[in-house]
Formats: structure tokens, C-alpha cells, sequence
């Protein structure tokens, strides 16, 4: 008898939260009542229960045709804007460039930045893309100040030149590299220096190894069961966040040894508390070697690919450094010259989409064009359906960088935002540049390669070559 009330017990249990989970489902797909006929929420469904329709996402950003997931749902919708159900929550997912620019201009006011939930865990409470308000505008400054032209003109040319040499005669010695993984320790060791004094040794490494396992996890499923990848990166995190905590102690008690990095001017003006410098911090370095170092990998690829735009590549940098005579440091004049390769550098951010998008969430009931996105919802700006889209760029994936050189294709910060753009637009984006075309001058004067693996691209959760991009080396000869 006892067994059977239990049995009857257990029944009743699942089946009320069965109905439960049909009934949220039910309401999350009819979404809210309207009043207004003239708005209305997108059209859409948000796919099955709990998973929504994350898994077609991820089939068709680790594919070859990274908008199919846009593309089926525009035909299907007739709209470029529509309703899903992406990472654990309802989301509006927009691939119109108009309104993903007054989701962009209006942080603070109609949306603001919210994260799924898992990653701001990572990020932490004052991680730059965790805050609002006026704290967002205070750190988003200092990181605006630590990037200014000035220091990139002074502290960065020479550090990054410094540190790419070094990097690449060690790579001299190899007789391949997976440039993927190389790029990534190279931008970390820059970004720890920067943000920490940090020089390669073994407290390095060990934070370094840290840093592999935070961001790994950054960018992986997150389970929080031990010994899996997300549960990994807490771990690491807390490590981390426990070994700036010593660095800042070091600072305070020890003025007279002299650090030139952004720890001791935090420490130093005492603006912000021990807390948000530690999350500000690793934020940073986070933000600043993820993308720039993928960046540096993608734009390899397709050069290795696009000989005619190699060689050109290699004439504007040849012509710099025949310019210079023997002295092979560049300055802030030779940057500005290689004209092309501002155009190979906008065209590997077009089509390597590091940031595929932003995530806002609507302060209030907000209308967007036609679209009303109710107070709550969360709207995913996919930035790469934009840059991919055939409509606003020719033959948009092949890799083209003349389209840059045309005037219909001027930047236009509705159709290439791969920085983002309004309140949070990337601080880092003028650094990124400096890195990325200081990188391709040493490599491309320096080397000749080749690619040991057909690799191929996956967007999800950020864009990486499946093979990490194997290739061979060899020292430039005359006239090659
Ligand atoms: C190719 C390189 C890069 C790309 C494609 C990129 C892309 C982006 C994008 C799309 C955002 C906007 C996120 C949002 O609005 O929700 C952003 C924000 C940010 N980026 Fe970058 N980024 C790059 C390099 C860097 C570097 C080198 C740094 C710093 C050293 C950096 C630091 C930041 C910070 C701190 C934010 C947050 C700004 C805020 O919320 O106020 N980024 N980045």
C-alpha cells in the first residue's frame, strides 16, 4: 500500500511539472499581450521546450554557411528580425542593421548589456560587460584612457614590435607552428606585461596556464560538474582573481620597486575599489587577446589563400622596410602608410566575425521600427549576419579586401560594426589594428609558409580554425 501511495505520489509530481513546463512553454511561444495593432512582436517560435532552438544555432555557426540559422528563418518569416529561444532564455535575434544600430546607440536608455548567465559568472560582478550605469561609463573610460592614441603611439609601438620579434625568432627555430595556438600566448604575454609587468617566467606560465584553462571555459558548454571545462575556468578564475589580489597587496607594500602597467595606476589613483580591479583587470586581458589573437591567425589564412593580395601585402611592407634603410623598428608614420593592409585588416573582420553579436536586454516595452520588444526580452544583434549578407556585400565570403578600396564600400557603421558600437563600443579597437598590422609587417618580411592542413572555420561559440592552422616556416629570401 505504501509503495503504491508513493508510486502515485511520484506520478502527480511529474505530471504537475509537466503541465508546468508545457504552460511556461505555451507562454513564452504566444509572448505577451498586445494592446497597440500598430506594433507587434516579431514573428518566430522559440523551438522546443528548455533547448529552444540553440542546437540549430550552433549546427549552422559550426558549418560552412554560418547565416543559414538566419537565412531559413527569414524565409520562413519573411523578417530578418524574429523570436527564439536561444542560451536558456527567449531572445529577439535581429539581423537588420538599422535596428541593430538603435539597440547599439541606446545602452542605458531602452536596453542595457546582459550576458547569459553562465558567462558573467566568469566574468565576474565587475567584469566591463557585467556593469551599467555609471560604473560601465567610469571603467569604460579608464580602458578609453589606457588605449589612447598617445600610449598606443608610445608604450605599445615599441612593446608590441619588442615582443613579436622575440616571438617569431623562437618560431624561427620550429619547423611548424599551429599559428592559432602561438598567436594566442603571443597577445596574452603582451596583454600581461601591459595590464600586470608581467615578462615571460615561471610565475607567467603558471598564470598563463591559468588563463588557458578561464577561457577555454569562456567559450565552452557550461556545466558546472567537476572536472568539466566550465567547472575548470571558475576554478581558474578564482585562482586568478586570487593572484591580482597578491599583485595589488605587492604594490601597496613595496611602492618603491617601479611597475610601468595599468595595475599600479589603478592601485596608485584609487578610484575603484581592490574588487572591481581585480574583474576589471581580468576582464581586459580577457577582451584584449581573445579576439586580437584570433584575428591575427584569420587574417594569415586568407592571405595564405588570396596569393594577389599576398603579394601586394608583401610589396607595401617590403617598400616600409626599404624605406627605413637598416633600422627595421617602424613608427607611428609607417603604421599609417600600409594603406592595403587596412583593407586586408577590415576584410578579415568582416568575414572572421570575432564578435559574432551583443546581447541587450529591454529596459521597457520598446518599439524598434515595427517590432515592439516587451520590457524584459533579450535581444541577441547578430552582427555577422550583417557582414555576411550578400544584400550589403558582394559576394560576401569571399575574401576581398579591394571591396575597401571602393567608396560604395566606406565603412558604414550600420553594415561593418565589428567592434560593436554606442556606449560600449570596443575601447580596444585602435590597439587591435596597431597589433594586428605590426604582426603581419614582421611575419610577412620575415617568413614564407606554408599551410600543413586543410582547415576549415567554425563560429561557435567564437570563430577558430578546427586544426588551429598547422603551418611550415621558412625565412624570406631575395626577391621572394
Ligand atoms: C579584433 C579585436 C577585437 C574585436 C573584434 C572586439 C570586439 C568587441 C565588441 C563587439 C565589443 C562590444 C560588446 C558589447 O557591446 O556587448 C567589445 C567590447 C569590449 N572590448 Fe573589444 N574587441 C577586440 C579587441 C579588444 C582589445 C584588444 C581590448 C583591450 C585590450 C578590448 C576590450 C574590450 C572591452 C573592455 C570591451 C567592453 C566595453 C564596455 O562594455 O564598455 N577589445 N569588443
Amino acid at each position: 500500500m505504501a509503495d503504491q501511495i508513493s508510486l502515485l505520489l511520484v506520478v502527480f509530481t511529474v505530471a504537475v511539472a509537466l503541465l508546468h513546463l508545457i504552460h511556461r512553454w505555451w507562454n513564452i511561444q504566444r509572448g505577451p499581450k498586445m494592446s497597440n495593432k500598430e506594433v507587434h512582436l516579431p514573428p518566430g517560435s522559440t523551438g522546443w521546450p528548455l533547448i529552444g532552438e540553440t542546437f540549430s544555432y550552433y549546427r549552422s555557426m559550426t558549418s560552412n554557411h554560418p547565416r543559414k540559422f538566419i537565412d531559413d528563418r527569414e524565409k520562413r518569416y519573411d523578417s530578418d528580425i524574429f523570436i527564439s529561444h536561444l542560451f536558456g532564455g527567449r531572445t529577439v535575434v535581429s539581423a537588420d542593421p538599422q535596428f541593430n544600430k538603435f539597440v547599439l546607440q541606446n545602452e542605458g536608455r531602452f536596453f542595457q548589456a546582459q550576458y547569459p548567465k553562465a558567462l558573467k559568472a566568469l566574468i565576474g560582478n565587475y567584469g566591463l560587460l557585467s556593469v551599467h550605469g555609471d560604473l560601465q561609463r567610469k571603467l569604460h573610460g579608464i580602458a578609453v584612457n589606457l588605449l589612447r592614441f598617445e600610449r598606443l603611439k608610445v608604450d605599445f609601438m615599441e612593446e608590441i614590435q619588442n615582443l613579436v620579434h622575440s616571438t617569431l625568432d623562437r618560431w624561427a627555430d620550429m619547423k611548424e607552428i599551429s599559428l592559432q595556438n602561438e598567436c594566442h600566448q603571443m597577445v596574452l604575454n603582451l596583454m600581461a606585461k601591459q595590464l600586470l609587468d608581467l615578462s615571460p617566467s615561471k610565475e607567467t606560465s603558471d598564470i598563463c596556464e591559468l588563463f588557458v584553462d578561464y577561457t577555454n571555459a569562456v567559450i565552452a558548454i557550461p556545466i558546472k560538474i567537476p572536472g568539466s571545462t566550465y567547472a575548470k575556468g571558475l576554478k581558474a578564475r578564482e585562482l586568478l582573481i586570487k593572484k591580482i589580489y597578491e599583485m595589488i597587496k605587492e604594490r601597496r607594500n613595496h611602492p618603491e620597486v617601479v611597475h610601468n602597467d595599468l595595475l599600479t595606476k589603478l592601485v596608485e589613483e584609487g578610484l575603484i575599489s581592490d574588487e572591481i580591479i581585480c574583474d576589471f583587470i581580468l576582464f581586459l586581458l580577457f577582451a584584449g587577446h581573445e579576439t586580437s589573437s584570433r584575428a591575427m591567425t584569420f587574417a594569415i589564412k586568407f592571405l595564405t589563400y588570396c596569393p594577389k593580395a599576398l603579394k601586394q601585402m608583401k610589396e607595401e611592407h617590403d617598400a616600409i622596410l626599404k624605406s627605413k634603410g637598416g633600422h627595421k623598428k617602424l613608427d607611428w608614420d609607417d603604421y599609417k602608410s600600409m594603406a592595403f593592409t587596412q583593407c586586408v585588416i577590415n576584410e578579415t573582420l568582416r568575414l572572421g566575425n570575432f564578435g559574432p553579436g551583443v546581447f541587450r536586454e529591454a529596459e521597457e516595452d520598446t518599439k524598434v521600427k515595427d517590432c515592439l520588444i516587451p520590457k524584459g526580452w533579450v535581444v541577441f544583434a547578430f552582427l555577422t549576419a550583417t557582414h555576411l549578407h550578400e544584400k550589403f556585400h558582394n559576394e560576401a565570403l569571399t575574401f576581398n579586401p579591394w571591396r575597401w578600396q571602393l567608396d560604395k564600400d566606406i565603412p558604414d557603421d550600420s553594415l561593418f560594426s565589428p567592434f560593436g558600437g554606442g556606449a560600449r563600443l570596443c575601447p580596444g579597437s585602435h590597439l587591435a589594428k596597431l597589433e594586428l598590422s605590426l604582426f603581419l609587417h614582421i611575419f610577412i618580411t620575415r617568413f614564407s609558409w606554408e599551410a600543413r592542413a586543410d582547415d576549415r572555420t567554425s563560429y561557435f561559440p567564437l570563430p577558430y580554425l578546427t586544426k588551429g592552422f598547422p603551418i611550415s616556416l621558412h625565412g624570406r629570401v631575395e626577391n621572394e
